[in-house]
């Protein structure tokens, strides 16, 4: 185990009470980003993204009838520690394409998730559905270097960005061909991502700086955004009746780590989320 991974099961004693968990994650972020930008400059990250395989169309994946699952690759999170033993992130990937995952979400952020661009980099390989590099992005270096690693979709947390770079980012991720997922948490920061000009915006039910879970902020947020906006429920899924409750608020997808990782058969518990997501009965967006 990496030292990383050990800080990802050992991180909540780490908490200062002066600090959100999101500035004290965004501290540790910025610190591993000039890092690997001194092994690897921004030059040659850039011509890494070049060379990459052309980017799938995330949008269009998301837009597909049902409720689309999103399934995630989840060591460990700054709020339960320890998650999940995960030998192979490419075959846990495997497994969620097996059982329906429309898209396929991996976190890289070490110091709190235990994630790595290794992970993303086997799960890449491994599916043909588009990846998410869930991180918490903060400068264009990562951007480059997500499309470097075969990244399709980029999550941008509205939380972690000034307006100004909020917008720069969007504009980088989709200058590259990618899609930009814009997370939010109330509709302050929902209004910021529309005039940011996202298309797709995520709602995490969890608060950032709190931890607190509550799956009501979709309900209050989804109906009050386009229907062109790709609307993706982000975290509290722990199975099919989460999943039919943000569909019944607009859902076109639903964002699961913890009730995967956890299952004796991820690709069983995907299935069974897909399944809810394509019954007759389960509401669909109005577009
Ligand atoms: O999961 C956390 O504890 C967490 C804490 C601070 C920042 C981000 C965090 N999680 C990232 C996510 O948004 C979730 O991994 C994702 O939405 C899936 O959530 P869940 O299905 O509840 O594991």
């Amino acid at each position: 185990m990496t030292a990383e991974h050990a800080h990802a099961e050992g991180n909540q004693a780490g908490t200062t009470a002066s600090l959100g968990v999101l500035d004290e994650i965004l501290a540790g972020v910025r610190e591993d980003v000039a890092r690997r930008q001194e092994q690897v400059p921004l030059e040659r990250i850039r011509e890494l993204a070049a060379a990459a395989a052309p980017p799938l169309d995330a949008y269009a994946a998301l837009r597909q009838p049902g409720v689309a699952v999103i399934a995630e690759v989840k060591r460990a999170s700054p709020s339960k520690g320890k998650l999940a033993e995960i030998a192979d992130p490419a075959e846990l990937a495997g497994e969620y394409a097996a059982g329906g995952a429309r898209a396929i979400s991996v976190l890289t952020e070490g110091r709190w998730f235990g994630g790595s661009l290794e992970d993303f980099a086997a799960v890449r390989a491994a599916v043909k559905v588009p990846v998410l590099r869930k991180d918490f992005v903060v400068s264009s270096y990562q951007v480059h270097e997500a499309r470097a690693y075969g990244a399709d979709l980029v999550l941008l947390i509205v939380a972690a960005l000034e307006q100004n770079a909020l917008v720069g980012l969007l504009e980088r991720i989709e200058s590259l061909g990618m899609t930009a997922l814009v997370e939010v948490h109330d509709e302050e920061e929902a209004d910021r991502a529309l005039e940011a000009g996202a298309q797709v915006i995520g709602v995490n039910a969890r608060d950032l700086r709190t931890l607190e879970v509550d799956r009501s902020a979709f309900e209050r947020i989804a109906p009050g955004l386009p229907s062109s906006i790709v609307k993706i429920a982000e975290s509290g899924v722990r199975g099919p009746h989460d999943l039919i409750r943000y569909a019944s608020a607009g859902a076109d997808a639903v964002l699961v780590g913890e009730g995967l990782v956890t299952q004796k058969s991820p690709r069983e518990a995907v299935a069974e989320l897909v399944n809810a997501g394509n019954h007759p009965a389960t509401p669909r967006p109005v577009r």
